[in-house]
């Protein structure tokens, strides 16, 4: 049996209960004898740069190259406000990112039955929502220099960020995006803002031209951010493979996460381009690290599971567990066990650890 070298980045706050469950997990499957784990766990974000002064160590980093896939748990939080920028415990995880190429950020946003009635929304909106949302990672205004506060004569200071992308970076995510729209219903909804950004120009005519050269059996659909953004509120099922920038489709994801019950829900793959057989790839929830509720035991731990599910499908080749999964959360939404985020008004609901082992447990059940 192959053995698959996992890092664990647990992070700050909420990624350090989220994670634990994981551990559960990843301990009962090699308990069962069903998978091979060789584990290394680092610190990253605030938690590292306490330990070090330093947002992610050389060390961590280069564990993070040598692994066969990353869990990432969350980074942040008021404790670290006042580092100094460079050193935050976000610029951690944006150098994995960049430094490991994960340039395809999948962000799947599935209503679970149970949930269709704890979403925000009426039943009817999101039963059977099913979007997934392709956002670039590696570039756009989170990457592009100059990203500076400046002094200017008159005493005021001026704040630079730049949106940069150029035809491959866009490209590249493109190409992601209409691979997997062949998977499911061949159709793409590109989101930008061509009206009144240079990038969002660009954006639209690479789409057009990698469309209509590579992939005119699958249909596309240009869409601006601002409508697109008001389009998954009001009728999110007309989604299905949603491509856009890294701004966008974080704001947007995180929008989309509330058709799904909560924020707690959605999980993600952080995915580099294969090269010599090898995909470099994290796997992040889509969430923060919830500094509201962080150490009172309440976060719903689905999402970090979730992208668990995927680092074993998408990194790993354990599909068929990966599958077991998938049901082991369908299974216990379905018994109606609730973290306080995906709970209706008035219902009783349960704390991280005890849906971690309600996972678990299903889990067991799952695979016999
Ligand atoms: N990938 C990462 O590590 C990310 C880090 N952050 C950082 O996290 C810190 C907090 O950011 P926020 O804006 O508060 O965003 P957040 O995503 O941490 O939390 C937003 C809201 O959602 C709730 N929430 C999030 N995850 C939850 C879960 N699993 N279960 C139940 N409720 C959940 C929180 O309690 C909060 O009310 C900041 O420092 C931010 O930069 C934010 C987003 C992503
Ligand atoms: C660097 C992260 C904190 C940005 C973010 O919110 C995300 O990637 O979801
Ligand atoms: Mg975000």
């Amino acid at each position: 049996m192959a053995t698959h070298k996992l890092l664990l980045l647990p992070g700050d706050g909420i990624g350090v209960e989220v994670m634990e469950e994981v551990k559960k997990i990843i301990a009962w499957l090699e308990s069962k004898g069903v998978a091979s784990f060789a584990i290394e766990e680092d610190l990253v974000g605030g938690a590292a740069f306490d330990d070090h002064g330093e947002s992610i160590s050389e060390g961590a980093m280069k564990k993070a190259h040598q692994a066969d896939a990353i869990m990432f748990g969350a980074v942040g939080g008021p404790k670290w406000d006042k580092v100094p920028y460079d050193k935050r415990p976000e610029a951690g995880l944006l150098r994995l990112r960049k430094d490991l190429d994960l340039f395809a950020n999948l962000r799947p946003a599935l209503c679970y039955p149970a949930l269709a009635d704890s979403s925000s929304l009426k039943r009817e909106i999101v039963e059977g929502l099913d979007i997934l949302i392709v956002r670039e990672l590696t570039g756009g205004v989170y990457f592009g220099e100059p990203k500076i506060i400046e002094e200017l004569p008159d005493g005021q200071q001026r704040a630079i960020d730049t949106q940069v992308y150029t035809t491959n970076e866009i490209a590249r995510i493109a190409r992601v995006a209409f691979e997997l729209a062949r998977l499911r219903k061949n159709i793409v909804h590109s989101a930008e803002k061509n009206n009144v950004m240079k990038s969002g120009v660009l954006w639209k005519q690479v789409v057009t031209k990698v469309h209509a050269e590579e992939y005119s059996d699958v249909g596309l659909e240009h869409i601006l951010a601002d409508n697109c953004a008001m389009q998954l509120v009001r009728n999110p099922k007309q989604f299905d493979v949603l491509v856009t920038d890294n701004l966008f489709g974080d704001i947007l994801s995180d929008a989309a996460s509330m058709l799904t019950g909560s924020l707690g829900m959605l999980p993600s793959a952080s995915l580099g381009a294969e090269k010599n057989g090898k995909r470099a790839a994290m796997y992040e929830p889509v969430h923060g690290s919830a500094p509201d509720i962080a150490g009172k035991g309440l976060a719903n731990p689905i999402a970090e599971i979730a992208s668990f599910g995927m680092a074993l499908r998408y990194s790993l080749g354990l599909g068929d567990i990966a599958d077991a999964v998938d049901r082991a959360i369908s299974r216990v939404l379905d018994q109606g066990l609730r973290t306080r985020d995906i709970a209706a008004l008035g219902e009783k609901t349960i704390g991280t650890s005890e849906m971690g082992n309600a996972v678990l447990a299903a889990l067991q059940k799952e695979m016999g």
